[in-house]
């Protein structure tokens, strides 16, 4: 198999006596949305950093386009845009000076930045209308700061939870944007705690806890992996007295529901039911979401009604 374009091995990352990523090893292939996850202090902005080159790995190794971040940051960070959780703007700016500085500092010839910032702010319906930063919403700003990580045109796209603490109408623009750098060739690593966004973002998902990896598979395969089918089977008797099939049984409305991982469970009750001269209500299969896989490995116990 071909290297990917982000080959992460034995990460690790202490400080003092902390772990705060501890063997981490993954990779992302060119032109992937790799999603990582976790719960809070899970290690995310700190990997995020450490493949951003802000922070040095205390072990391991983080390799791009062939590249050791060790020895070649400068290059590294010339295809690299980077979003940090919390980006802090230069307030008094406008938002076309500050896109224009940016793209200074990335040596982008003036003509071309002009050509990217007019690009950008279209892409992204910004239309700051020469109002300076300070004085945009919440959105807006999350938006200059999406403008700036791509000033540089990077190929690699780092993204530290894009679209968190927006409405749910710019954190949605935000992920449909984020789908549009994927289909115009971009390679983009992100976190979110959304996992619906994730699961409908996301060509491979990393699943962090405390520093380490508890699984990584496209949303498919970790359903798979760790997802339990269940079944509901909703059914009508006048006398539950001598049901003894499932142990877990309860009274819903004028109804009864077992909820069961065992198909015999199903078959058996179905039958009992018929014996008894009742009804079956309803028979459904509960397909668990990624948010519900997440929440049982990270040791949430569900209920479902
Ligand atoms: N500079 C630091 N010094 C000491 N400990 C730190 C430092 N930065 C992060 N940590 C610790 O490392 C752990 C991982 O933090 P990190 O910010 O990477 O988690 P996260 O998964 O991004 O969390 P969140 O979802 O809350 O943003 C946390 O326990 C945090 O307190």
């Amino acid at each position: 198999m071909e290297p990917g374009i982000i080959e992460v091995k034995g990460l690790r990352k202490e400080y003092g006596d902390f772990v705060a990523v501890d063997n981490l090893s993954f990779s992302v292939e060119k032109g992937q949305i790799f999603g990582i996850v976790g719960p809070n202090g899970a290690g995310k902005t700190t990997t995020l950093k450490m493949l951003s080159s802000l922070i040095r790995p205390t072990a391991g190794s983080i390799h791009m386009k062939g590249l050791d971040i060790a020895t070649n940051a400068v290059e590294i960070k010339s295809f690299l845009g980077f979003l940090p959780e919390e980006s802090p703007l230069y307030e008094g700016m406008e938002v076309d000076d500050y896109l224009m500085y940016f793209a200074e500092l990335y040596c982008v010839p003036k003509d071309q930045a002009k050509k990217r910032i007019r690009e950008l702010l279209f892409d992204l319906a910004l239309n700051p209308d020469g109002k300076k930063i300070g004085d945009l919403s919440k959105g807006m700003k999350r938006k200059v700061a999406i403008a700036r990580s791509l000033i540089n045109d990077p190929d690699v796209l780092i993204y530290d939870e894009p679209a968190s603490g927006l409405d749910p109408m710019t954190s949605r623009y935000i992920t449909d944007y984020v789908r549009s750098l994927k289909q115009s060739g971009k390679t983009i690593i992100f976190t979110a705690h959304n996992l619906y966004q994730v699961e409908s973002l996301c060509d491979r998902i990393l699943i962090l806890k405390g520093g380490r990896l508890v699984t990584l598979g496209t949303a498919e395969e970790i359903r798979k992996e760790y997802g339990k089918i269940q079944y509901r089977l909703e059914f009508k008797v006048d006398d539950i007295t001598d049901y003894n099939i499932s142990e877990v049984i309860k009274e819903v409305d004028e109804s009864y529901v077992v909820i069961t991982n065992d198909i015999d469970v199903v078959n058996q009750t179905t039958k009992w039911v018929a014996s008894k001269g009742g009804d079956i209500v309803e028979m459904r299969t509960i397909v668990p979401s990624l948010e519900e896989i997440f929440l049982e490995l990270m040791g949430v116990e569900l209920f479902v009604d």
